[in-house]
């Protein structure tokens, strides 16, 4: 077999949800509480498992799936989705001299802190919409990449948007229009700096800090001031001054993806012979439709980046 086939296999467990209480006391700020769907795949030289009966090399994905608790466990002090993710990619690639290289993805159900009465309840959460994802990979040498993002975070804007002078020709029937409602759900990834183990931050919470961070600079630059707002001219431009901005305040990110779908709200104009102009649109009725929807993408990097 050598010599005609080149085999390259990873195994590992996905949607292993893994919740956390960190109980401090209601004058420290109360419970944190996380949950988490975690996903392992681990490069691994088990070849044998694939081409014969022999699996004494593999690391069944059941103990990968415990392992996720028992780390979980492990973790008396609070960390980040990121910090949880180069924990266990650390163990599998230092536990196992099998093991080259783990992928550890996992995305967080936006629990939020719930307030009564204005106050923030020591113990009470909500479920909040859009998601904080990461990806990490460590490498048995110690190498690292650190992807985290947002996943479902819908935004939209009543006005002070618009979308003219694009190609006229026999296909076109949109009209050009200065006034129209924006809407979209963002999915956004960058990519911290940290290309090894040995350069990660001591500060215990940064990466959620920073999620915060992006997801507030996300929004400010799709909304502009709250009187005034800003002209988006499409959704192309939007995407692009929010990932610059992104890019701008925090220099430790090295480049960021947007994936932004235009979800159009499309003006109702109704009338008949009998009945013309029974419902005239003057920006005010619209039909919500996600099917079919525009679809705008882009990634930004710095000019004199490595990555
Ligand atoms: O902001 C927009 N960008 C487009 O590329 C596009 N295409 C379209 O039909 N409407 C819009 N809007």
């Amino acid at each position: 077999m050598a010599g005609r086939f080149d085999l390259q296999g990873r195994h590992g467990k996905s949607r292993v949800r893994v919740s956390r209480v960190w109980r401090r006391p209601a004058e420290a700020g109360g419970h944190l509480f996380v949950e988490w769907s975690v996903a392992v795949s681990v490069v691994s030289d088990c070849l044998p498992s694939y081409t014969s009966d022999d699996n004494s090399a593999i690391v069944a994905t059941d103990s990968i799936k415990n392992t996720v608790y028992v780390k979980a466990k492990e973790c008396t002090e609070v960390v980040s989705m990121e910090e949880f993710a180069v924990i266990l990619g650390r163990h599998f690639t230092s536990l196992y001299s099998q093991v080259s290289e783990a992928t550890v993805t996992i995305v967080e159900r936006p629990w939020e802190r719930v307030a009564v009465d204005g106050k923030p309840h020591s113990h009470g959460f909500k479920l909040g919409s859009e998601k904080h994802t990461t990806e990490v990979n460590v490498k048995k040498s110690g190498s690292l990449l650190i992807n985290s993002g947002i996943q479902g975070y819908s935004l939209l804007k009543t006005t002070q948007s618009g979308f003219e002078g694009f190609v006229r020709d026999r296909y076109t029937l949109l009209p050009e229009t200065r006034e129209r409602i924006v809407a979209t759900e963002v999915t956004a990834w960058w990519r911290y700096p940290f290309e090894h183990i040995s350069q990660l931050p001591s500060k215990p919470f940064c990466f959620t800090q920073r999620y915060q961070d992006v997801k507030k600079v996300l929004a400010d630059t799709f909304f502009g001031p709250p009187d005034v707002g800003v002209y988006s001219p499409s959704v192309q431009n939007t995407l692009y001054l929010m990932a610059r901005e992104v890019l701008t305040r925090f220099p430790d990110i090295a480049s960021v993806q947007l994936r932004m779908p235009n979800l159009h709200f499309i003006p109702v104009n109704l009338g008949g012979k009998e009945n013309p102009g029974l419902v005239k649109f003057a920006d005010d009725v619209y039909m919500p439709t996600d099917e079919p929807h525009g679809t705008i993408e882009a990634t930004l990097s710095r000019a004199n980046s490595k990555l």
